[in-house]
């Protein structure tokens, strides 16, 4: 029957009949389609905005663990904007890398790797392309291949050579064994891929520095965990953590090291006598293939991240097994007696040793060195176990949980390689309880060199030298933590157990590991603060007289926790002394406050610069122009012009109410902006009434620098919302300020850049700065610092001075009458201030009590280290309390009284800017109110 007498027959029309079967279509194609109903893999409820953002913590594989067992072993969570998978058993992990591996091995590539010029040719970030096959194919030929291999195992054992060389010269010698590994491996793989070393085991005492510091923070940016960028794509292009630009810097600082070495191998490759027989490197093999530059670096870069840090990790995590159960290295030992007759171990022999491969499983299982594989992303829409995995999801495979999970293996905590003896479980990727390298399309291509350079690191060493701890230490109390980064590394690495002390086997000799002094000493007293917020309710508005309180309770050096951020107080002499002097070089660092982390100015920053280049070239500049003996002396008129006017201001308005705060800080200003620009920008006749425009700015900006209660710096996860508006109000303020001296830079930037122009014709430090090229953010930041820093903390010195003068009439005699014993003109000039000794008395001993800056700006520690005999973790925020020191009966007799006698005796030094109290003192008649007192400034006078 066709169609046409179907209709007829059953009384249908034809628009129905079609009507009828799309919608019958679409029914069965919904209902074929199994993916679009599925839900995703259950998790943590989330919060708005962050999602489960706050339930990650610094060790995403720990959390993820303690979720999979609650919800299942696929769950989903929700990072900001980013779905995030999570499988946690070997079925799960098979499914993902197994069955959907088509779908799921695309990558996310991490904020530090997102670099526009290296990106396209990456191996560990593409998806899974034509230039990612190509590099697979490229390197498993020439690097991992068993022809490549075998004809590479003789630099591997002189490499290793020169480690166990070292190590036996350096008997009874701090050494940092995770440092001396990292070397070897790494001197290994540039042998192979440049022919030469480019790392000296004799340097590996000290700091890391060069090369090897720029690979060590290429590893660490790759490995930030809170990378709000990625959370939140509308922050993204904004690089707010510096991640993508510090990653490049590094690269930069990395390349710089075999770019004549590429330069001169490609004249050769690309000569017309060169044969393909040539070849000495894989550099030579990449030139071959045309690559460029950008291209060799790239997966140069990519080899070296992604080899040796693991392959450390992996020695580092087996070894500190092994020190920890001595019955397993003794049969390794054994093994390796019975096993090998030479004198070194070759390539070769590492198969006759069952007993040392089964030790590297069991220590990988537990401490798989990159515990949830690199990211995988969803390229579509797919499905796992029942569950809806969304495109675009980032997917992890979770090796720790799988190698911890009690339904897996038997007693799962305990170190037994023995469970792998007789067992034909492996780590190539077959089985998936067990996946170290991963596996599938996107398993790593290194395995086979990894797996070689573990088990032969590991033999020698064992061979040579016996680990054990001296002085009896317990080996079972070893931190065994870890830190989650690019390679899952030890909290606590073995190097820094105090206790911890190899010596040779044969030789009966000590061979200690670097013990870090710090490791067994305590954080300094403090009080007993809340979980979470720790001490921040204690602190108040007055921290400089809370956190003197508690130095009054628990000694000289206290120690607080604000959320995540520990607060080091101190407050004696001594304190002092080994924080400014002592330990000078390690807690000079800064913690940038929140209103000033602007990227555009910050890296620009005076007063916010770690101890750097910038920061030298900007102090060097600051020095020679603005505070040198010739600098001050040129500048002398006009700080007398600037006084001259205030005197002259406030003659005219006697009787009437004036703001001395304001006056002051008019006329500091000015002095400022006339050295600077040579132009005054505030008028003393606007004082009467509010602060409006600049003057209104600028302490808007100072009053969000001093915000005490700054949530973001506590609690560092919500750092990037700014949800206090600080950052964003500064930077306003910021703008309207930098628009007032707009113009004149431009105008003196075509003066300076002409060609007639000479240094000669400088009129102000504004030339000065543009003679050194400094763009307009770098003169905005500098400018903005000085006035900020230097006219706010002279102000409040002034204000507190004459505040207690008043209320010392007889001293504010007394310098009255020393001024006119000793000046005879009418007007006092700088130079008269050297005979001025109980003025100068006066102005010590209102800063003693009414310390301008009364905690110094925040310092930071650089590195963790040791004052009065306690432990200040690196990134600690530092202060030194000034006010507490000026008011201690053990420093001070009679503190709290204002003697200026008190300095008379002694020959303290003190540089002075300012005189304009002595000339209020002269005009009796004027009153003044409104002080505002700057107790809690935050900022220092750079130049007091
Ligand atoms: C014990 C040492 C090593 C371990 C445990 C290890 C582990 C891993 C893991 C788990 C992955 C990610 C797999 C995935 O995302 O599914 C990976 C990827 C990779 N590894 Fe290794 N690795 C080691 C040594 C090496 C070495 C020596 C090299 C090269 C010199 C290397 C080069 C790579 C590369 C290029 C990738 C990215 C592959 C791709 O995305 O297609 N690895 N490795």
């Amino acid at each position: 029957m066709d169609i046409t007498s179907f209709l007829r027959d059953n009384n249908l029309s034809l628009p129905f009949f079609v009507l009828s079967s799309i919608f019958f279509l679409l029914l069965v194609f919904k209902l074929a389609k199994p993916t679009s109903s599925k839900k995703l893999p259950p998790g943590p409820r989330g919060l708005p905005i962050i999602g489960n953002l706050h339930q990650v913590g610094d060790r995403p594989h720990v959390s993820t663990t303690k979720f999979a067992k609650e919800y299942g072993p696929l769950i989903s969570l929700r990072l900001g904007k980013q779905i995030l998978v999570v499988a946690s058993s070997p079925d799960a992990a098979r499914e993902i890398l197994k069955t959907q591996d088509r779908f799921l091995s695309s990558r996310v590539v991490p904020t530090a790797f997102q670099q526009p010029s290296l990106i396209p040719h990456s191996l560990i970030w593409s998806d899974c392309n034509q230039t990612w096959k190509g590099l697979r194919t490229l390197c498993r030929t020439e690097l991992f291949s068993a022809k490549a291999l075998e004809s590479h195992s003789r630099l591997r054992e002189q490499k290793l050579g020169h480690l166990v060389d070292f190590l036996r010269k350096n008997q009874g010698q701090v050494i940092n064994l995770e440092d001396v590994v990292f070397i070897t491996l790494f001197n290994t793989l540039t042998s192979i891929i440049f022919s030469r070393d480019f790392l000296d085991l004799k340097d590996v005492h000290g700091t890391r520095d060069g090369l090897n510091e720029s690979l060590h923070k290429i590893i660490k940016y790759g490995g930030i965990i809170k990378d709000f960028g990625s959370f939140f794509p509308i922050l993204d292009r904004f690089d707010l953590q510096g991640i993508r630009k510090g990653t490049m810097k590094q690269y930069k600082k990395t390349f710089a090291y075999w770019e004549d070495i590429i330069e001169e191998r490609r004249a050769h490759v690309t000569s017309p006598s060169w044969s393909s027989k040539n070849a000495e490197s894989f550099l030579d093999r990449m030139l071959e293939n045309g690559f460029s530059n950008d291209q060799i670096n790239q997966l140069v870069t990519e080899l070296f991240v992604a080899g040796t840090n693991t392959t450390t990790s992996s020695v580092m995590w087996a070894m500190t097994e092994l020190v920890r159960h001595k019955e397993i290295m003794s049969k390794i030992a054994e093994e390796l007696k019975k096993e090998i007759d030479t004198d070194k171990i070759s390539d070769s022999q590492l198969s006759k040793l069952p007993y040392l491969q089964a030790t590297i499983k069991e220590a990988m299982r537990l401490h798989p060195p990159v515990p949830l594989l690199l990211p995988h992303m969803a390229a579509e829409n797919c499905e796992v176990m029942n569950y809806t995995i969304p495109k675009n999801s980032k997917i992890f495979v979770n090796l720790w949980a799988m190698g911890r999970d009690p339904k897996v293996w038997d007693d799962p905590l305990s170190f037994k390689p023995e469970r792998f003896i007789g067992s034909k479980l492996d780590i190539k990727g077959q089985d998936f309880e067990l996946l170290p390298f991963g596996s599938g399309r996107r398993m790593c291509p290194g395995m086979p060199s990894g797996i070689k350079s573990v088990q032969l690191i590991l033999a020698s060493l064992i061979n040579e030298f016996d680990l054990v701890l001296p002085n009896d230490v317990d080996p079972m109390k070893l931190d065994m933590s870890d830190k989650f980064g690019i390679a899952l590394k030890m909290e606590t690495p073995l190097k820094r157990h105090q206790s911890l002390a190899p010596f040779l086997c044969f030789i009966v000799n000590l061979l200690s590991f670097t013990p870090k002094p710090t490791s067994s000493k305590k954080l300094p007293p403090g009080p007993r603060g809340l979980p979470i917020i720790g001490n921040l309710h204690q602190v108040g508005d007055r921290p400089h007289v809370s956190t003197a309180i508690f130095a009054k309770e628990y000694g000289p050096l206290i120690s607080l926790r604000l959320g995540k951020q520990i607060l080091v107080v101190a407050s004696s002499p001594d304190a002092a002394r080994e924080i400014l002097k002592t330990q000078d070089r390690f807690l000079s660092s800064r913690v940038v406050p929140t209103a000033f982390q602007q990227p555009s100015l910050i890296p620009h920053s005076l007063i916010w610069s770690d101890c750097n280049q910038t920061w030298k070239g900007l102090r060097t500049l600051c020095r020679t122009e603005l505070f040198s003996a010739k600098a001050l002396e040129s500048h002398s008129i006009l700080r007398e012009q600037k006084l001259g006017h205030l005197v002259d201001f406030l003659r005219k308005s006697q009787g009437q109410v004036i703001n001395l705060e304001d006056v002051v800080f008019i006329t500091l200003f000015n002095t400022l902006t006339s050295i600077i620009f040579s132009r005054d920008f505030l008028d003393l006749k606007d004082v009467h009434g509010t602060r409006d425009g600049l003057n209104e700015s600028l302490h808007k900006i100072i009053e969000y620098g001093g915000i005490i209660k700054d949530f973001g710096s506590f609690f560092p996860i919500f750092d990037k919302f700014d949800l206090q508006g600080i950052r964003k109000g500064t930077m306003k303020q910021y703008n309207k300020t930098f628009a007032y001296w707009e113009d004149i830079i431009e105008k003196r930037r075509a003066h300076v850049n002409s060609p007639t122009s000479s240094s000669e014709n400088a009129e102000s430090f504004l030339d000065r700065m543009l003679e050194n090229g400094f763009s307009n953010d770098q003169i905005n930041q500098l400018v903005t610092e000085l006035f900020v820093a230097g006219t706010n903390t002279t102000t409040s010195s002034v204000v507190w001075a004459m505040t207690e003068l008043v209320r010392h009439k007889e001293v504010m005699f007394k310098i009255a009458e020393e001024i006119k014993r000793e000046i005879n003109t009418d007007k006092i000039s700088e130079s008269h201030l050297s005979k001025l000794p109980y003025l100068q008395a006066s102005i010590k001993e209102a800063m003693r009590l009414h310390p301008p800056v009364p905690l110094l700006l925040p310092h930071m520690a650089a590195e963790t280290c040791e004052v009065m005999n306690y432990t200040i973790p690196k990134n600690s925020k530092i202060f030194v309390n000034l006010w507490a020191m000026g008011r201690d009966p053990n420093v001070w007799d009679d503190p709290l009284s204002f003697k200026p006698e008190r300095f008379m005796a002694q020959n303290w030094i003190l540089r002075v800017k300012t005189l304009s109290c002595y000339h209020l003192v002269r005009e009796k008649d004027v009153s003044w109110n409104a002080i505002r007192y700057q107790e809690h400034s935050t900022y220092i006078g750079l130049f007091d």
